[in-house]
């Protein structure tokens, strides 16, 4: 939304230094609300514990600047050593730099002999390549506070969420006084700072030669685009960059000697049990046996009864910021009868008090008065709506960049989704550009299994209700859509505008002539729901979690999405990681308390005997007799996305399964493949650079995690790749290489 420019237009660094936030003597503010409390006390003292084990000692940086960045990003500590590590490479590239200046002019003096090396870095000058900038924070993290809130403990903020089931909206700011310090003053989210990253136009080079072959086969495996990699050539400028940046990555990461420890197990990771095939479930270890029902519901024969009447599908709402999201849908909703007359006049009122008279319908899903006023939509809202023949769960992704892993983890709960874009003149190309979200949501959205996408072309209104720019928008989404592997019968283009309610339930043909297609309930109305996986073992993603129950049964609630299986009242599960049980006291669906749920159904389950210290966002409950593994090492396919920097051995990473995300390293790139043959282009590569198909294997640097095979979960089994704030690459995971408990 237009509200986030106050924010995007600041730099983090002017928050750092901004004496708010620090006295002369570097301390925090007098205020109060500003001084370390008892429990933040011992966040930073855990903070300080792990980033150090990660990091070690790193010369430019003391345990001042470690407190003050663990601070300043909530003591996340994924992004505090992320920002450190940016910083130390800074300066030393700059170091390296300067000694190569010095060495060259010294070299130029001295002889005419021209080393391999030195071309390199004279090439690189005159063709003006930066050197790789290591992951540089995703200052957008910033306000995805839910993770870090969670890691941090602050789970006491979600027990008024026991109420709040209409909306699953997680409000870290709430309550939480660090985060308030920061609304206070406006979070630098740093749109541009990827940007800041060069573009190594040897890279470039390469990558421009690769060639994508379209694949038309419609089949439900066919998830990564296939690309043929051409690019064979080890140019020196290349391998001297890709060097400098491994030996940096490397040594950052404590993984000094290469060869070696890249392929040991990281210290904070339990010891895993080698396996050379993927374990079935029959292989795994059985905790205890479930516990036996006394009255078992038939849960599959109930889940026919129950959508005999209406299927349910769970759909999810992106596009590139501002496109009109979250209007189109509060439109969408109150149409529908979801939201009443008095509450849209409140709504219509209370926005125009303070200048946002157009944001009112927006404010059906920006609930908070934070969003509200500062405009931030920071996570994921979920409301429920009915269409004649469909459920729908609806998930409204944030639109901004900053925002994009909260978007995965929305997105990773969907079954289809609408993808609005502004048909505004410049709006559409600037959300459609390399820059913009438009592109990188439908890619993730793809990635993450989403088959069906409904394309509405929003804000008619402003170009007159123009079919020629409805026309031109559709052509230009028909190519790319069809590259990023939507099948040509799955994508639907809905003309509309989410301000005045044009052809969102009904449209006036005098508005638009031209069109006769369906409005967009009626579109809705016609998405089929994927095929759910109900014989498979339970699997529940948890997304969150808070202390008490549904109802007044105590003990702990968890949200999630059931990726497998079914679970009902009174049964035991097992979170994993951790190997905590606990039994089923309630299960909740859209606000209607049930005994029963099934795979596909996102939940909110209350669990007595389990300790919430055992949960983590990511966490998968399962039943004890099927757990799910657990791993910190396996193998991959990766589909890179249009990367400016080439992934080399040793590269970082963060690795993304939904809503979980871990530092992870790649640690050997195995093969380039061509999908679309499913043969071996090129073994061992040194590099795979964008739109590359290959195999790889990952090693996650802090923690074992659950993940399955594709080929056992669909859900599980896929992953995202993040780097300094962009999205690298897509994948699924082909074999679990360690086994741990
Ligand atoms: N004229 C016109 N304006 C619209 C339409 N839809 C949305 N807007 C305006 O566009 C601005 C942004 O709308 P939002 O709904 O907040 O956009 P969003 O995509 O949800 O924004 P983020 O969630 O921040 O990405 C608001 O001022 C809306 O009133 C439309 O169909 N026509």
């Amino acid at each position: 939304m237009s509200r986030h420019r106050t924010i995007r237009n600041m730099k983090v660094e002017d928050v750092f230094a901004d004496e708010y936030y620090y006295d002369e003597n570097g301390n925090g503010d007098d205020d109060d609300e500003y001084s370390m409390t008892e429990v933040q006390k011992v966040q930073m003292k855990e903070g300080m514990k792990e980033v150090k084990s990660i990091i070690g000692q790193l010369d430019d940086i003391n345990d001042e600047e470690i407190e003050n960045t663990l601070w300043n990003y909530y003591f996340d500590v994924e992004k505090t050593i992320s920002l450190l590590l940016d910083k130390v490479h800074k300066s030393q590239v700059r170091k390296q730099n300067n000694l190569q200046k010095k060495a060259n002019s010294s070299n130029e003096s001295t002889t005419t002999t021209t080393t391999k090396s030195n071309k390199a870095i004279k090439n690189n000058k005159d063709s003006n390549i930066k050197c790789f900038a290591f992951d540089q924070p995703s200052p957008d993290d910033e306000f995805m506070k839910t993770a870090s809130l969670r890691k941090t403990g602050t789970t006491k903020e979600k027990q008024d969420a026991t109420k709040a089931t209409t909306k699953l909206r997680k409000k870290p700011n709430e309550s939480s006084p660090i985060i308030e310090k920061g609304k206070d003053k406006g979070i630098d989210i740093g749109k541009d700072k990827g940007k800041d990253i060069g573009i190594n136009k040897g890279i470039d080079k390469g990558g421009k030669a690769s060639i994508v072959i379209q694949k038309e086969k419609g089949n439900e495996n066919d998830d990564i685009i296939e690309v043929l990699d051409d690019d064979d050539d080890d140019d020196e400028k290349l391998k001297f960059d890709m060097e400098a940046q491994l030996r940096f990555d490397v040594g950052a990461l404590g993984l000094n000697d290469l060869d070696e420890s890249l392929t040991e197990t990281g210290e904070s990771i339990q010891e895993e049990s080698p396996i050379t095939t993927t374990p079935k479930q029959q292989d795994l270890p059985k905790t205890t046996k479930a516990r036996k029902l006394s009255k078992r519901i038939n849960v599959i024969e109930e889940y026919k009864k129950r959508t005999a009447d209406k299927l349910s599908l769970n759909l999810v709402i992106i596009g590139h910021v501002d496109a009109g999201k979250s209007t189109l849908m509060g439109h969408l909703l109150y149409l529908l009868g979801e939201v009443n007359e008095k509450t849209m006049k409140k709504y219509e009122r209370d926005s125009s008090k303070i200048g946002k008279s157009s944001f009112s319908f927006a404010w059906v899903l920006d609930e908070t008065n934070e969003e509200r006023t500062r405009g931030v939509t920071m996570d994921i809202a979920i409301m429920k709506f009915e269409t004649p023949n469909r459920k729908f769960t609806l998930l409204d992704a944030p639109g901004h960049r900053d925002f994009i892993p909260n978007m995965i983890s929305g997105a990773a709960q969907a079954d289809v989704a609408i993808l609005v874009v502004d048909s505004t003149t410049g709006e559409f190309e600037a959300g459609f550009d390399s820059n913009g979200q438009t592109k990188e949501h439908a890619l993730l959205v793809r990635s993450l299994g989403v088959q069906q996408l409904i394309v509405a072309v929003n804000k008619l209104d402003v170009v007159d209700w123009s079919q020629f720019r409805f026309d031109e928008i559709v052509a230009k989404l028909k190519i790319f859509l069809n590259q990023a592997n939507f099948r040509k019968n799955n994508v639907f283009y809905i003309p509309c505008s989410g301000l005045t309610g044009e052809n969102l339930v009904k449209r006036d043909p005098k508005i638009m002539e031209w069109y006769n297609g369906p409005t967009l309930v009626q579109q809705l109305d016609n998405l089929e729901p994927p095929t759910r996986l109900l014989e498979e073992p339970f699997r529940l993603s948890v997304n969150d979690f808070f202390k008490g129950g549904i109802g007044n049964v105590g003990g702990v609630t968890v949200a999630g999405r059931m990726g497998g299986g079914t679970i009902q009242v009174g049964e035991e599960v097992i979170a994993i990681p951790g190997g905590e049980t606990g039994v089923v006291k309630a299960i909740e669906i859209n606000e209607v308390t049930c005994k029963w749920a099934a795979a596909g159904d996102s939940i909110l389950i209350t669990l007595t005997g389990l300790d919430i210290i055992q949960l983590k966002v990511g966490s998968i409950l399962c039943l004890p007799s099927d757990p799910v593994p657990v791993t910190s090492h396996f193998q991959a396919q990766i589909l890179t996305f249009d990367i400016k920097i080439p992934i080399t051995r040793g590269f970082p990473v963060i690795l993304h399964r939904q809503s979980l995300n871990e530092p992870a390293v790649i640690i050997k790139l195995e093969s380039i493949i061509d999908r679309s043959t499913g043969n071996v282009t090129k073994k061992n590569p040194r590099h795979i650079s964008k739109s590359t198909t290959a195999i790889v294997e990952i090693k996650l640097s802090n923690r074992s995690i659950p993940l399955e095979t594709f080929e056992d979960n669909k859900e599980l089994g896929r992953i995202m790749l993040r780097k300094g704030g962009e999205t690298i690459a897509a994948g699924i995971v082909k074999k679990l290489i360690t086994l741990g408990s």
